[in-house]
């Protein structure tokens, strides 16, 4: 750990010349540029996951924050997916920390490319990784987690010379419920939930928490949290629906 207010350029950058996902400034700018470009690039770094490249926890915390307010604005629905890989200790103790790393950043890697530019993919932490997709309609949100999981159970990580290995992901999904503010806290959990059924339940599947009916009209709606929703967290009444989508066996599987 650096403490920032002990931070000299030379070790800002060698922090940016560090960062696998990054490049250092060009030299030849002028000494202003430079140094805003180095801090710049120092903000951005500070909002990355160093292991994938993806958003890290805190900068997944950022966008959760904002997107609760978007939703209670404007209703659009979101969706925020939690997940993680099946049986991870086993890639560890049997092949090693960095065959893990691989079968990480392969894992990450597979996550970006099945969602929008619009969407934020995050490593949670250990093996765990998170999305937030705003303005996901409902009925998009099980075929974008379904498309993770096989996505990601296809994926064959190389991870010495003739090993490759296939890992299965688990996945729980909760929609923000539309008009009214809640705290992410609450999100979270309701995908965490959901996530822990797929994991109790076989792994390698996906359980989605649909979006959260309210029971007002649309009128008391728009009264209600027409322009800005203000006050404690609530959850109206609610039906929710879930689905359990994919069944498969969730143990890591060597290829060769
Ligand atoms: N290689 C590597 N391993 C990590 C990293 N962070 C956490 N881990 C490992 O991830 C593993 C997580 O194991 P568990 O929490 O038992 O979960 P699991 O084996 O995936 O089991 P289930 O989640 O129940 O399917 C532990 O062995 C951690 O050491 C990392 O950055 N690199």
């Amino acid at each position: 750990m650096i403490d920032l207010h002990d931070l000299r350029l030379d070790d800002a950058r060698a922090l940016l010349a560090h960062d696998a996902y990054g490049s250092l400034p060009e030299a030849d700018e002028s000494r202003t540029q430079y140094l805003q470009r180095v801090i710049d690039q120092l903000c951005e770094l500070s909002l990355k996951d160093p292991l994938t490249g993806l958003a890290n926890r805190r900068h997944f915390r950022h966008v959760l924050g904002r997107e609760i307010d978007a939703v209670a604005r404007s209703g659009e629905s979101a969706l925020l997916l939690m997940m993680d890989i099946d049986h991870f200790k086993k890639v560890n103790d049997t092949y090693g920390h960095l065959a893990g790393d691989r079968v990480l950043q392969a894992v990450a890697k597979a996550l970006a490319s099945c969602l929008r530019p619009m969407d934020t993919v995050a490593r949670y932490g250990g093996e765990e990784f998170t999305a937030i997709l705003p303005n996901c309609p409902p009925s998009f949100g099980k075929i974008v987690a379904e498309r993770i999981r096989a996505t990601v159970g296809s994926l064959q990580v190389l991870v010495a010379p003739l090993v490759s290995l296939q890992v299965t992901i688990s996945i729980g999904g909760a929609f923000a419920p539309e008009w009214v503010r809640s705290t992410t806290a609450l999100w979270i959990d309701r995908a965490d939930t959901q996530l822990y059924r797929a994991k109790s339940e076989g792994r390698n599947r996906v359980y989605i928490d649909q979006q959260p009916e309210i029971a007002v009209s649309a009128e008391e709606r728009k009264m209600l949290f027409g322009h800005l929703s203000i006050g404690d967290p609530a959850w109206l009444e609610s039906v929710s629906t879930d689905a359990a989508v994919g069944a498969a066996d969730g143990a890591m599987k060597r290829v060769n």
